[in-house]
């Protein structure tokens, strides 16, 4: 995450803490742009420098980006070149061929180094004329704006001097107009002899790279990119300004030491929700307490110089402090959220005033020792400071009544957005604006939009600071009839990039009001996602657990159980499988959690179409209901039984004969996501996935091989670029890989559900540890062993089904008579006589 991100004319400068998170972050970059351009045209045309940045792309040689970019659609350029043989010390292709081009499956044939054999002329026109072919077969796209070629990515390291490739300050190349590649016998920096792409070139790239490290290049960076005014020369990385392209800097905090904060611009990074309500929503809902520090505080605080940039009637510091969580989301809507405000003080402050001054974390942390206790202060007579810790603001100003004046400004402008949210701008006031005698009850029509209704009704609590003659009407609104207790969990595993921990983050529910919430970094290393996963899951139930007590202890105990969502399957087998043994030997709170969960299986009803899928296809979407009870030791052991553990598998009836129909924006969704791509499996032993993304990019690549994956039951999948490249693979088999064949066959491809050419697959449901109770109560539905799915055809008003088998270890006996389990007929208090029972390898009867 970059430290800043300033805007200046039309250049975007990153600023990060040090290079490995620069490293990270522009291998993400990278990443990004790499996928753009080969779903815009197919393939990524990329120009290296020599020097620095190629360590600093050391990143994309490692976990995830060396799986996840398609190297095969890349096709490398140097934008310089020393003119020495390939395997000397100074050749820029020797740099990146050992820290890059050898770790990463780029096609041999899309590298095009510059030819060392030749005279630095000859190779300067060899060049030039080996990308005019690449332009002529498209491969090298042209410009619009020049007669150039129009690189998808140019990356330029950054001298101490300026100079950017082998372009040296007040050097005549700087003014070639016509070649695309031109050489100098006479570089100020050894060796002499250079190739270099000329300034219209690399001004007509899609995208250009400016990385620097250090504070040597601190000097440079400030001239190439501060207004330095005429008496300065105009450095060659100055030069530097694509005109149809995004140019973007890459520097560390030392090499943008010298980088004028004075005239950043802030950039709203275009995040609108958070924890999906809207911005304004958000501030109702989020932000915390406000706390107006009077005058005097700022007494005895340390003048400081920088304010000097600032020596307007008021100053305003948006102090950036701290980070909730390290989660990158959460930083980067803190960041709108803080530019919101910005933008709404301005008025209250003066028109005139030219910019806030955002302070980067580590910037405020070298301030101030400690995040959260002081403010600054500036020179000026009326001055005011609002600082944002976390989600708490601390508003001050040198004059009372400037204070005054910006929380009364502040909070009108507040109300009548919350106004204008309910559509009431045009509403006549009235002294008392709610019927005092009748109370919000669970009676009457439902409000249309609960959303709308949350976040207005944590807006006027907001409110309530300023307006106290609002706090009843809010309160009516705000009480809650609802009674049940409701947690959502969710881990991301091993997410830390330093630590390798995971992260994992809860919120709780009371009926419709988020009562608590927590992200954080779990404090121990987990083997695996569904570890971290049920810590995280451990979390939400302790919290629940308070919450009922503390509800109990209010008078106000909960009649229900604590639902308790997570959405990791592998959680679920968890509680089946031997795995269980491993976790509870890991932690007393997975103790607390096993003893404290039953699961369920139910129909998924989620609204994400792709979640759906995946789990419809494992027939289950994984619920877990907390019996808190259970854990209660005070409570009688009936409990146990309160609530059923089991819920019937509801499913939308669409197809005849079948349990369960897939929706059909399902099948579009997985369909457009597959399309193109191929399926298949081993028999017998399977190939690992090295092994096999090897002999596929081999052999296939030529096919227009897109991207491999492979799912937890080793089926394969490879995409294709197009249904040509498909068919040609398909046709092309039977693949023999290390001589185990392979079973392709075509998944979703384009409308069409997959031509079946092999037999039928069963999948199987294993139901193993089911906990005793369920059999003992009263379901009426069956314990299935045969589920009929309904996949809706795309292109026809049809389906197609298959059949999951459900086993069960171990199931209780059920009398067929009265269907109660525990009993068969020959025991069943009603006595009545029927066939006797056979007993079948997975079914137990009692002795
Ligand atoms: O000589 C050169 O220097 C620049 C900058 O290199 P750095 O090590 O200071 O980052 C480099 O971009 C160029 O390709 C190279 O030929």
């Amino acid at each position: 995450m970059a430290l800043e991100i300033l805007n200046k004319d039309k250049k975007e400068v990153r600023v990060y803490e040090n290079s490995v998170e620069l490293s990270t972050e522009l291998a993400d970059y990278m990443e990004g742009l790499s996928d753009v351009s080969i779903k815009e045209r197919g393939v990524f045309c990329v120009a290296l420098s020599g020097g620095s940045v190629i360590r600093l792309m050391r990143k994309l040689c490692e976990v995830p980006y060396n799986k996840t970019v398609d190297w095969s659609k890349w096709y490398i350029f140097w934008v310089d070149e020393r003119v020495v043989a390939k395997n000397h010390v100074d050749s820029n292709y020797k740099l990146a061929k050992e820290h890059l081009l050898s770790k990463l499956p780029i096609v041999p044939s899309h590298v095009h180094s510059i030819n060392d054999s030749l005279t630095a002329e000859e190779a300067a026109n060899d060049y030039e004329f080996v990308i005019r072919q690449l332009v002529k077969t498209r491969v090298v796209n042209v410009s619009e704006i020049s007669d150039c070629p129009k690189f998808d990515l140019i990356l330029l390291g950054l001298g101490p001097d300026g100079h950017v490739a082998s372009l040296f300050p007040n050097h005549p190349i700087l003014e070639e107009k016509n070649e695309w590649v031109t050489y100098i016998t006479n570089s100020p920096k050894p060796p002499p002899e250079r190739i270099t792409f000329t300034l219209p070139v690399i001004n007509s790239a899609a995208n250009v790279l400016v990385v620097a490290t250090g504070g040597g290049n601190a000097e440079a960076a400030h001239m190439a990119i501060d207004d330095v005014g005429p008496e300065f020369p105009v450095l060659p990385a100055r030069m530097v300004q694509p005109g149809a392209g995004k140019l973007v800097w890459f520097l560390d905090v030392e090499a943008a030491s010298k980088v004028e904060r004075g005239m950043l611009k802030l950039v709203d990074f275009g995040f609108a929700e958070w924890f999906g309500m809207s911005k304004s929503g958000t501030m109702s809902g989020v932000v915390g307490t406000p706390y107006y520090v009077a005058p005097e505080v700022l007494s005895g605080l340390e003048y400081d110089e920088k304010c000097d940039v600032w020596s307007a009637g008021v100053i305003l510091y948006i102090m950036l402090v701290g980070c909730y969580t390290s989660t990158t989301d959460f930083w980067t809507r803190k960041f709108s959220l803080q530019i919101d405000i910005t933008v709404d003080l301005y008025p209250v402050t003066s028109p005139s005033y030219p910019q806030a001054f955002l302070v980067g974390q580590q910037t405020w942390h070298q301030r101030l020792g400690h995040p959260g206790s002081e403010v600054l202060r500036s020179q000026g007579a009326d001055t005011a400071y609002l600082l944002l810790y976390v989600d708490d603001i601390v508003l001050t100003a040198s004059s009372s009544d400037l204070l005054q004046q910006i929380i009364t400004s502040l909070h009108a402008r507040y109300a009548t957005e919350v106004l204008d949210r309910a559509g009431m701008l045009n509403c006549k006031p009235c002294r008392t604006p709610v019927d005092t005698d009748s109370k919000l009850s669970a009676d009457g029509a439902p409000i249309s939009d609960s959303t709308l209704y949350r976040s207005l009704a944590g807006a006027l609590q907001y409110l309530t600071f300023t307006r106290p003659d609002i706090s009843y009407v809010v309160q009516q609104l705000y009480s809650s009839t609802t009674s049940s207790l409701v947690a959502y969990s969710d881990a991301d595993w091993a997410s830390c990039p330093t630590t390798r921990r995971s992260t994992s983050g809860y919120c709780v529910f009371l009926g419709n009001n988020l009562l608590s919430w927590s992200s954080k970094r779990q404090f121990t290393l987990s083997r695996s996602s569904a570890e971290a996963e049920y810590r995280g899951v451990a979390n939400a139930v302790a919290e629940t657990c308070w919450l009922r007590n503390l509800l109990r202890e209010l008078h106000t105990p909960l009649a229900t159980a604590t639902l308790v969502y997570c959405d990791n399957v592998s959680v679920v087998p968890t509680k089946s499988v031997a795995v269980v043994d491993e976790i509870l030997n890991m932690d007393e709170e997975f103790r607390m959690l096993y003893d404290s969960i039953n699961l369920n299986v139910v129909n998924n009803n989620t609204s994400d179409p792709m979640f759906s899928l995946w789990n419809i296809n494992k027939l289950t979407f994984l619920m877990m209901e907390l019996r808190v009870e259970k854990c209660q030791k005070d409570k009688p052991k009936k409990i146990f039984f309160v609530n059923s553990i089991f819920r019937t598998l509801v499913a939308d009836l669409v197809f005849d004969g079948v349990n369960i129909s897939i929706p059909r924006k399902v099948v579009e969704k997985v369909s457009t996501r597959f399309e193109h791509t191929l399926y298949g499996y081993f028999i017998g032993k399977r190939m690992a996935f090295p092994v096999v993304e090897y002999y596929a990019r081999n052999n296939w690549a030529k096919h227009g091989l897109k991207r491999i994956m492979m799912n937890s039951k080793g089926f394969f999948f490879f995409k294709f670029d197009s249904r040509a490249g498909l068919e040609a693979v398909l046709e092309g088999g039977p693949w023999l890989i290390r001589k185990s064949s392979d079973i392709l066959k075509k998944l979703f491809d384009g409308s069409e559900i997959a031509q079946r050419r092999m037999t039928r697959l069963r999948y199987g449901l294993n139901c193993i540890d089911v906990p005793i109770q369920s059999f003992f109560e009263r379901i009426e539905a069956d314990l299935v062993d045969v589920v009929t799915i309904g996949i809706p055809s795309l292109s026809e008003d049809d389906f197609t089904k298959e059949t999951i088998c459900v086993e069960y270890e171990w199931r209780t006996p059920r009398c067929d008579t009265c269907k109660i389990f525990g009993h068969v007929h020959d025991y069943c208090p009603k006595k009545v006589v029927s066939p006797p029972i056979v007993a079948t390898s997975n079914v137990v009867l009692p002795l």
